[in-house]
């Protein structure tokens, strides 16, 4: 749907700046894609070059197989209608009403009005947005601000929506109920959606892909689920790290008088790592039972990256030294992922 090939943009000035550097993407039709980057990564710049709000200094933006790049002025105009886009300050006209809005951008397109209000009136329904329609932007919150402008995006019928930083304004609760409604959107219209996010919870939620960006570049991509059970990068770690957490903190750790060898009197401190159905494994009851060993939980937790569940915990295989080998090897049986971290103090 979207191809993103070999983008570059520089911004001349007194300080040149390249803000991407050979970016490569695709974005497939139905998707939910997300771009994440720290403040001043390239997302705005990237995600304004799918439009043509900016235009790249080099390569091409293929829409629907169209390489936006090539257009004219009237052509690009014709193009960007099956583009739609929402901001992170919801850019509303505030001497219009709510149906005004969203009226906008099909009153430019010389559309009448009977024509509009039946294009209108569903959407209004869908964003929950019918019985504020004659309300001005003032007497709204974040979150209907942001459905006004959802609205007014999908009047053009567009096939993709772009979303800028669009819940970035917005407080947890309300952030969620845009992201659902967005969600609703993509599986009941088909609606392809590409967003930029600082967020890891917003990829987290309804994400299909996602890509990391920093310095204008892209540093990985693949599968929400792959990337948060898999991240390769730092940053990706670290954006993880803000909405998962499975390290012990510095100061358990020294409490424990963590080895790296397995010495007399220590025990191994191992993570494992469940992702799906093996969330269902009874792996502690497993060591237990099996092979008699005292089993401490020192962190465990639960995350769902959409419908997908994701268990992670941190256990000490006390006991007898050749059972807790035994131990390991059983849990290398399973469909599950595990990594020794050291040998800690074992308590009996
Ligand atoms: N119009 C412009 N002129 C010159 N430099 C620009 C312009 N727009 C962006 N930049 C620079 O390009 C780089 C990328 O900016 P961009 O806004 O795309 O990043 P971002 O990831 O969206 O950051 P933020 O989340 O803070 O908006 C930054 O170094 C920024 O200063």
């Amino acid at each position: 749907m979207i191809e993103l090939q070999h983008i570059s943009k520089v911004y001349e000035g007194a300080n040149r700046v390249e803000a991407l550097k050979d970016i490569n993407l695709t974005v497939k039709e139905g998707e939910i894609f997300g771009i994440i980057g720290q403040s001043g990564a390239g997302k705005s710049t990237l995600i304004r070059c799918i439009n043509m709000l900016e235009a790249p200094t080099s390569g091409s933006v293929i829409v629907n197989g169209t390489d936006l790049t090539n257009l004219g002025k009237s052509d690009l105009r014709k193009a960007r209608k099956q583009i739609g886009m929402i901001f992170q300050h919801f850019n509303l006209l505030s001497s219009r009403t709510v149906y005004d809005n969203v009226a906008f951008p099909l009153e430019l397109q010389g559309m009448n009005k009977s024509e509009i209000k039946e294009r209108i009136m569903p959407i209004l329904d869908i964003v929950g947005l019918t019985e504020r329609m004659n309300n001005y932007p003032s007497q709204l919150s974040g979150g209907q601000k942001q459905r006004v402008g959802i609205a007014r995006a999908l009047a053009s019928n567009p096939k993709v929506l772009l979303c800028d930083e669009a819940t970035s304004a917005l407080d947890p609760q309300t952030t969620d109920s845009i992201l659902k409604l967005l969600k609703n959107i993509n599986e009941k219209m088909g609606l392809t959606i590409v967003l930029i996010t600082h967020e890891m919870h917003v990829i987290r939620e309804i994400c299909d892909r996602v890509a990391v960006i920093e310095g204008g570049v892209i540093l990985e991509e693949g599968s929400t689920i792959e990337v948060f059970t898999h991240p390769r990068e730092n940053t990706t770690k670290d954006f993880i790290s803000s909405v998962v957490s499975d390290n012990l903190p510095p100061e358990a750790l020294a409490h424990l008088e963590l080895h790296d060898q397995w010495i007399g009197g220590t025990a191994p401190l191992v993570r494992l790592k469940f992702t799906g159905q093996a969330t269902d494994e009874p792996v502690v009851a497993g060591l237990v039972r099996r092979f008699d060993l005292d089993v401490s939980i020192l962190f465990g937790g639960i995350d769902y990256i959409q419908d997908t569940s994701v268990g992670r915990l941190i256990v000490i295989l006390n006991g007898d030294p050749e059972r807790a080998q035994e131990g390991l090897e059983y849990i290398r049986t399973l469909p599950i992922e595990s990594e020794v971290i050291g040998y800690v103090r074992a308590s009996h």
